[in-house]
């Protein structure tokens, strides 16, 4: 038994010693497994290293040569001569279930039956459901020929990946970048078997992450990486420009502020960003994740324009959350009405028009024949719930334009067969378990229902002529 590593096997790990903080160290040498475990007692921290023998398992070295605990020649050598003596060496086809593998079988059935082939990855949070699809699509990708159009239509499939990640994944307790929408991933192939065009359908984006997060959480991963992987310049575009406003606003408060740093607004500024604890994820970069999203941005053909829209969206929602009421008699009013100026300026909306639609609504009555508006004031908790709504609104929008954008750029009308790639987020129980997470927990256990139906469907064909036993399906 071959343990890679993964949160899955963190987590196990954690509730095998309760106290386990981290693996550090995973390899698996002739069935011993072999971890580094650190463990955190109190304050103190103690190395300690534990071997685990697995049982009933074919001594044939390690099947990943990472895996390896020493990687040199002799090493190597050793390993692939063990494996050919047990007659087990590298073959796509005599290795077990691989993900490769079943990419292979799909694209091959695609082209030889001519049918559309569908995958559905699914399992608990942090499983691997992603990561097993971007392996398939990669494979695919590599595998099929094509020009360079045939190429542009990859690199935006494959380039869909980091951006639709940065502003639909997160951290997670139990994954450090959790996808929080559930995307089917269409992959549509010309008769050559080269991908002529894609197309991606989104589900149930986790929106209520914009405006709070559970603690040892964070808000989507776009809103760290423009905060700090802009460049000053965009810094003081997106995230500052309220001093420029201030400025003009305020008079006296200039002096103070030409001496402070334009390029700079700390994550802990944000109220949206405050309730998760921790803005930094171990082994993530979000300044280099940043350029990575620019980067698919470019590729999927958006105009610097469009960029900016974009970030000033992003940014925006951020100094919304900023925005406090105050009761004044029964109704909220605006803590600081600077402070919505910034959002205002960002949405390129009224500041006059959004403070009037934070702290009123519109309420139509209709008797008889005759019907009246009115707008009637909302008091505080009213007012944030309206705040929070239009951030959440706003922010699933702006995802469903980015997989709008996306499918623009590999649109195809060609007539052809196609892969489907179906990647949700998996299945959680939280202390508290919003409406959210009811639906995606719903999903998982209908496609769990689907497979125990296929599986056992398939196994009592098999049954059929030599046994009798009650039909489950
Ligand atoms: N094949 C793999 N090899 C190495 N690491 C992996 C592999 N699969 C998953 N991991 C590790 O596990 C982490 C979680 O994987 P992934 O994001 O694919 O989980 P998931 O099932 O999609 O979770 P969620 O439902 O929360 O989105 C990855 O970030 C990666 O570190």
């Amino acid at each position: 038994m071959l343990y890679k590593g993964g949160y899955s096997q963190h987590f196990f790990f954690r509730w095998l010693f309760n106290d386990a903080v981290s693996i550090t160290r995973l390899f698996s040498v002739d069935g011993i497994l072999t971890f580094t475990l650190r463990l955190e007692k109190t304050s103190e921290k103690i190395q300690k290293v534990y071997h685990w023998q697995s049982h009933n398992v074919k001594l044939s070295g390690v099947d990943d040569m990472v895996l390896l605990p020493k990687i040199s020649e002799d090493s190597i050598v050793e390993n692939l001569k063990k494996r050919y003596m047990d007659d087990y060496i590298f073959a796509p086809y005599e290795n077990p279930p691989h993900i490769y593998a079943l990419a292979d079988d799909m694209y091959r059935n695609l082209l030889i039956d001519n049918e559309n082939q569908c995958v559905i990855i699914s399992g608990e949070s942090g499983a691997g459901k992603t990561v097993a699809a971007k392996y398939i699509m990669s494979y695919i990708a590599r595998i099929s020929g094509g020009g360079s159009r045939v190429q542009h239509i990859k690199d935006v499939i494959l380039e869909s990946n980091p951006l639709l990640e940065a502003f639909g994944n997160a951290k997670t307790v139990r994954n450090n970048n959790s996808s929080r929408f559930g995307k089917y991933v269409e992959i549509l192939f010309g008769s050559g078997g080269q991908p002529e065009g894609g197309r991606i359908s989104n589900f149930l984006l986790e929106k209520s992450r914009v405006t709070t997060q559970n603690v040892g959480e964070r808000n989507f991963h776009i809103f760290y990486q423009l905060c700090t992987g802009a460049s000053d310049a965009m810094k003081s575009k997106y995230i500052n420009f309220n001093f420029i406003i201030i400025i003009i606003i305020i008079i006296i408060i200039i002096i103070i502020i030409i001496h402070q740093d334009f390029g700079l607004a700390p994550l802990d500024y944000y109220h949206y960003l405050s309730y998760g604890g921790n803005h930094k994820v171990e082994g993530t970069n979000d300044a280099h994740d940043f350029q990575e999203t620019l980067k698919a941005m470019n590729v999927m053909g958006m105009t610097d324009q469009e960029q900016t829209n974009i970030f000033q969206i992003v940014s925006g929602i951020l100094h919304l959350g900023n925005v406090m009421f105050v009761e004044k008699g029964n109704y909220s009013e605006i803590q600081d009405i600077n402070s919505i100026s910034y959002p205002a300026f960002l949405f390129e909306v009224d500041q006059y028009h959004l403070k009037s639609k934070l702290t009123s609504r519109r309420f139509d009555s209709k008797w008889g024949a005759q019907s009246d508006t009115i707008d009637v004031t909302l008091n505080v908790e009213q007012a944030l719930y309206t705040r929070n709504a239009l951030a959440k609104g706003i922010y699933a929008r702006l995802f469903d334009y980015l997989v709008k954008r996306v499918n623009g750029a590999m649109e195809t009308n060609a007539p052809g067969y196609n892969i489907g790639i179906l990647d949700i987020y998996g299945f959680e129980i939280f202390e508290r378990n919003g409406f959210e997470q009811f639906c995606i927990n719903f999903v998982n256990e209908k496609l769990q229902q689907i497979f125990i139906e296929l599986t056992l469907k398939a196994e009592q064909v098999g049954f059929d002529s030599s046994v009798t036993f009650i039909y489950v399906f």
